[in-house]
């Protein structure tokens, strides 16, 4: 096994598709380009991420289903309006063995236009609300731009939920209930802060009436990243298939119902990996790794009997299944052949949270000495201790993980008050939270003015974009806003603008 060739800070792309390759998390589906295959070390996240998400929603009322992988261009026509920017990225299906089928049918890219037919035959009184229905599954877009695993692939798994209510303050609800749980994807299980915030009129999902996201920041390349997405439909969506209701308060007249659909996906994954990852390798939270600490014996010399090593593994055997009575996800490396120190970068590669080394020296100290791979800090531990002080290091490299990661996205989120200052900042690897007047022409202004010769030196972002010298857009307006603004004075920062600010907006170069 080699390591990672390249250094994260001098080939951020390059050294992300060695991570999720030699990490064993990925593979290259080289038959078709833009697919990725996902291994075990993936799936496993993506699991428990699963089991996480599900507890929770089915906690909240929302039911599973499965609906068809196609959609028919009949159902499409319904959301025209805002499917014809999509429309090139539609995959189709127009033969079935070398017969051409009567009409070509679409792979889902989302669902709305399979699933909402159905709502409006089974949603017809307010009894009926709220409906709803959550399903797992893959979605195919053939992407145009450069892909990359996790961050941009022609298929990806996801969730897809999609509800709907009597009022737009029951969805409105929801939505942010549905926004707390991604936050909470992020920050209590891959250790990723995430900033909560609403779309702009610019960046919304078209089809919808607002939306809500948490935004990530990736420290390498100074870029921000859209996490996932809680969006409120309102009645644009009902009103294209018909859902509706007879209206509980007047007899005889029809209410559209509101809708919200929310999404994650796999590009979770990418964004821990970007985040946490370090010129060793993969370096995974503690709270969704398979492996959470691996043992490796150590000092086993020709000078030890066999009796004596036999006695030795056997010891190392027990302090596996006291971590594992502990529930500790352990697993002990007793490969023949290979060094301690092969196998120490073997496992700090696959970004396994806790090293454990067990050697005559520390059985004859009643101890096991360890190494944690976020920070590389060594230590012993008594065996006696195992129990309550390897569950607690894991949480402790579990926390420190976030804290880390948390303090450089709030180092690098610069209030700015003045235009001029906006792209040194961005240049310095910044996101950068501005008085802003919310409309769609100033946004794609700034853009313009916001794209620089940026000397990031030739770094190129994961997904082979060129280096970050795009102009910068808007992330979201964030829920928590800072002081400074007054309503009615603060100016649009934009200098071509002139309108008034309406809130702090976060913008950023992205991918
Ligand atoms: O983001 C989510 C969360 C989960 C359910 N869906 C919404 C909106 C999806 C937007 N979107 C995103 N991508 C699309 C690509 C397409 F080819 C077509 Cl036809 C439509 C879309 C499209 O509507
Ligand atoms: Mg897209």
């Amino acid at each position: 096994i080699i390591g990672i060739t390249v250094s994260k800070a001098e080939n951020f792309s390059q050294w992300y598709q060695e991570v999720v390759l030699k990490a064993e998390l990925i593979e290259y589906y080289t038959e078709i380009s833009g697919f990725f295959v996902m291994r075990p070390n993936t799936m496993y996240i993506w699991n428990t991420i699963k089991k996480w998400f599900q507890e929770r929603i089915e906690a909240m009322g929302v039911e599973e289903t499965s609906f068809p992988l196609f959609l028919s261009e009949k159902s499409l026509e319904k959301e025209k309006s805002h499917v014809e920017g999509f429309a090139p990225e539609l995959a189709w299906v127009t033969m079935a063995g070398d017969k051409n089928l009567d009409t070509r049918v679409a792979v889902r890219p989302t669902s709305e236009a399979v699933m909402y037919p159905y709502y409006a035959k089974w949603i017809r009184s307010h009894r009926d609300l709220p409906f709803r229905l959550n399903q797992w599954n893959s979605v195919v877009r053939w992407e145009a731009k450069q892909t990359t695993p996790f961050l941009r692939a022609r298929e990806f798994l996801w969730q897809e939920g999609h509800t709907a209510h009597l009022t737009e303050e029951l969805a409105g609800k929801e939505v942010l209930e549905i926004l707390e749980l991604y936050a909470g994807v992020y920050e209590q299980l891959l250790a990723v802060p995430v900033v909560r915030g609403r779309k702009t009129e610019a960046e919304k999902f078209a089809g919808g009436y607002y939306t809500t996201t948490v935004e990530g920041y990736i420290p390498s390349n100074g870029r921000g990243i859209q996490g996932a997405t809680s969006h409120c439909l309102g009645q644009n969506f009902s009103k294209m298939f018909e859902i509706k209701i007879e209206d509980p308060n007047k007899k005889g007249e029809h209410l559209y119902v509101w809708q919200n659909s929310w999404g994650l996906s796999t590009r979770v994954i990418g964004v821990m990996v970007m985040i946490h990852g370090d010129d060793k390798g993969l370096v995974l939270p503690p709270r969704i790794a398979k492996i959470q600490s691996i043992l490796i014996p150590v000092g086993l010399t020709a000078k030890m009997t066999a009796e004596e090593k036999e006695a030795h593994l056997k010891r190392l055997d027990e302090i596996l299944s006291t971590l594992k009575s502990a529930g500790v996800r352990a697993e002990s490396d007793l490969r023949d052949g290979y060094t301690p120190a092969w196998k120490f970068n073997d496992w700090e590669l696959k970004g396994v949270p806790l090293r454990i080394e067990f050697g005559p020296k520390d059985a004859a100290k009643d101890v096991v000495s360890y190494a944690r791979r976020d920070t590389g800090e060594k230590g012993t531990i008594p065996i006696a201790d195992l129990t309550t002080a390897v569950p607690a290091l894991l949480e402790t490299i579990q926390k420190d993980m976030y804290d880390r990661a948390d303090a450089a996205y709030r180092a690098h989120r610069l209030q700015i008050t003045k235009w001029e200052d906006v792209v040194p900042a961005l240049d310095a690897k910044n996101v950068v939270l501005i008085p802003h007047c919310l409309t769609e022409p100033c946004e794609k202004r700034i853009k313009e003015l916001t794209v620089s010769d940026g000397d990031q030196g030739a770094d190129k972002a994961p997904d082979g974009q060129k280096a970050p010298s795009m102009g910068m857009k808007s992330l979201c307006i964030p829920f928590e806003q800072p002081e400074g603004l007054v309503q009615g004075e603060t100016k649009c920062l934009n200098p071509e603008c002139g309108k008034l600010a309406e809130k702090w907006c976060m913008f950023g170069r992205s991918y």
